[in-house]
Parts: structure tokens; sequence; C-alpha cells
């Protein structure tokens, strides 16, 4: 079976594909997890395409300005391609046990519903009202400083980046880093290298960590380290809007 075939399917059959207890496991272990291709190269390409579509984005923001570190992202509007719509949307139900099982062990509210639309609902009525999936494009010398993206009180707990371009052929540096807060001692960081149309799924905000006494929090932030050389493209899916 070729690379194309079996990427073919519906989305929510690539979704569906990957092993979702051992990623969970991971998530459970690491706050962060690699899934297997969920998008095609050529997709991949389409979607690296439409940054150059400014009537898709609301709004456009160079990092350096806001100190984010250096490069520029660009928020879809509400009308999302189809493909990250669906994306989203199968995404959202596998997530939705572990952002559960994470909120019983930090005895926090989970208010999250089963559909996404209702969860959307939710953070409107809120006053999260716009769309807060992006696409990022970095060239030599860009870099993201590690952050959280959490636009209010609406906050679903876990996000996936997927990689648009090929590592080591269309761009070197460029990993994707995560660091955790450990509690009394020294924070832990992590570099992966996003392969193309695969995604991390990773924690918005902390992971449980289990402690003597039952469960901590181990804050964690995201960023990218420095792209050394070509263009480095990704698309951010976050499960809640912004304000
Ligand atoms: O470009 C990346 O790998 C990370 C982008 C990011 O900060 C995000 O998806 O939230
Ligand atoms: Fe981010």
């Amino acid at each position: 079976m070729t690379e194309t075939t079996r990427l073919s399917g519906p989305v929510d059959g690539r979704v569906a594909r990957n092993d979702w207890a051992a990623l969970t496991a991971e998530l459970d272990a690491h706050g962060h997890a690699l899934t297997g291709p969920l998008i095609t190269p050529a997709q991949c390409g389409e979607l690296t395409a439409l940054y150059d579509r400014p009537d898709r984005f609301r709004t456009t923001v160079d990092m350096a300005r806001h100190r984010f570190g250096s490069g520029q992202y660009r928020y879809f509007t509400h009308d999302l391609p189809d493909l990250v719509r669906d994306l989203r949307e199968a995404i959202y139900p596998r997530l939705l046990p572990i952002a559960r099982a994470w909120a019983v062990k930090l005895r926090r509210p989970a208010p999250w519903p089963d559909t996404l639309t209702d969860w959307l609902r939710m953070c409107h009525e809120a006053g999260q009202t716009k769309s807060a999936q992006i696409l990022l494009r970095y060239g030599p010398g860009d870099w993201n400083a590690l952050h959280r993206d959490v636009f209010g009180d609406m906050i679903f707990p876990l996000q996936v980046v997927i990689g648009l371009n090929v590592p080591g052929t269309d761009f070197t540096g460029g990993e994707f880093l995560m660091t955790e807060q450990r509690p009394r001692a020294q924070t832990r960081g992590s570099a992966t290298i996003l392969p193309q149309g695969h995604g991390l799924v990773f924690t918005t905000r902390d992971r449980p960590v289990a402690t003597k006494r039952g469960w901590s929090n181990g804050p964690m932030r995201h960023g990218v380290s420095t792209v050394r050389s070509g263009r480095r493209h990704t698309l951010g899916l976050v499960f809640h809007d912004a304000a």
C-alpha cells in the first residue's frame, strides 16, 4: 500500500487509525504525543499555499512585534477550510476523555460537552468568540517563545500542531519544544521533530503528575527552536476560541 492510498480516506478515518490508547498513555506520561499521518503531503501543500490568501484570515501576528519570538502567524476566520474543520471535529472527541480524566485527577471542573459545536457555543457565550486556528510561517532565524495558548476562562486543555513541511529537507532547526516545571526541582525540556502531515498533541497548560499524596499539576509551555534554513509551516488547532 502506498502512502497516498493509505491517506486517501476521510480525515476521521486517519484520526481513527491512530492508537489512541497508546497516545493517551504517552500524553499522561509526558504531556505530549506524536500522532501518525493525519493529512497527505498534497494537503500540507494546499494548507501552506493558503498562507498567501489574506481573505482566509482575520488577522496576522508579527511575532517579533509582540516579543513572541520571530516569524508570523495568521488566524483563520471562522470560515475554516473544510480540512481544518474536519480535523478539529474528528480530534475533539478523541481528546475529550483525556481532558475529563485529567480534570478528575486535578480536582477541576470539566465543563466540556460531548460535541465541539456545543463547547464552542459555550466559549462564545463567555465572550471568547474569535477563531483561534492558526497557520504559522517561519523562515531562517525565526523561532517561537515558550508560551501557553490560553485566551480566557474557557480552556480546552489539549491542542494539536500539524507539521506541513519536511524536516531536514524543506527546513533545518525548528524543533517543537516543551518544558515542564517540576515541583521543587528544575525544569525538564523536550524537543520533537514534527514529520510532515503528523500531529503533535500536547497540553495547553499543564498535566497531572502523580505524587505520594495524589496528583499535582505540572505546568508546561511550548515553543519552537530557531529555524536554521528553509521555511517551516505548521497548522495550529486549538479547541477553545479566542477573546
Ligand atoms: O509551530 C509550531 O510547531 C508550534 C506553534 C504553536 O505555538 C501552536 O501550535 O500553538
Ligand atoms: Fe502555541
